[in-house]
């Protein structure tokens, strides 16, 4: 009966690798299966819709627009749930060591807690809150879209303007998943 609870679920992987499509999926399949389920988004990424998780099928599901862990902690707080999903958690506000720091208290008291993110940014480098989580789940998924120079499993996401904030929202506009040979190609082009 408990065979989920109290775990730690990862989807990683570059943009357009299913990471959203499976965090949907493991919600549904928790649902079905009786558990009180509750998804959040951070309100940074408002790309498709305000509040839901859109993938980029744009398959929907209710979510709580949020800005930090600490609004997360609220809302458990109250509602109680034996779930919680979180989507896009490289945008979740919050310092890196709160939100480390909640998600193992939801841990230790047998909440569930399916995540989503990105591993690494345009540039390669992986984005602290997933690498920190990573040693410490229970379930890790790494997934891979499909590279779109040459057809191979992808690895990252590469942005296509020279644009140079770290955070920037976007959809296949702003971004392409590519394979490493690819990528390095790219930035060799692009001298980046
Ligand atoms: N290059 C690509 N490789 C794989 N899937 C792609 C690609 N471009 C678009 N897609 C679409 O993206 C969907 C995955 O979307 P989503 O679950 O939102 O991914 P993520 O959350 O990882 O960005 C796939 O089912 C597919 O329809
Ligand atoms: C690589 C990279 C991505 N982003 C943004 C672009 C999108 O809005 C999200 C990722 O969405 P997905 O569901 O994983 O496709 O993140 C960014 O802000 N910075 C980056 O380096
Ligand atoms: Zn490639």
């Amino acid at each position: 009966m408990h065979q989920y609870k109290g775990r730690l679920i990862i989807h990683t992987g570059s943009m357009f690798s299913g990471k959203t499509s499976s965090l949907e999926k493991d919600v549904k399949r928790f649902k079905i299966a009786g558990y009180n389920t509750i998804a959040f988004k951070p309100i940074v990424d408002s790309r498709y819709s305000k509040n839901e998780i859109v993938t980029h099928d744009l398959t929907y599901m209710n979510a709580i627009l949020v800005k930090s862990i600490y609004e997360i902690v609220e809302y458990c707080d109250e509602l109680k749930p034996d779930v919680i999903a979180i989507d896009e958690i490289q945008f979740l506000g919050g310092k890196l060591e709160d939100i480390l720091d909640g998600i193992n208290q939801f841990l230790k008291i047998g909440c569930t807690i399916i995540v989503a993110g990105l591993d690494m940014d345009y540039t390669g480098k992986p984005f602290e809150v997933i690498k920190e989580l990573m040693p410490i789940s229970d379930y890790l998924y790494k997934h891979h879209a499909v590279c779109a120079k040459c057809g191979v499993d992808a690895w990252v996401s590469h942005r296509k303007s020279d644009d140079m904030e770290r955070i920037k929202v976007g959809t296949s506009d702003e971004y392409e998943p590519l394979c490493r040979k690819c990528f390095l190609e790219e930035n060799k082009k692009e001298n980046r």
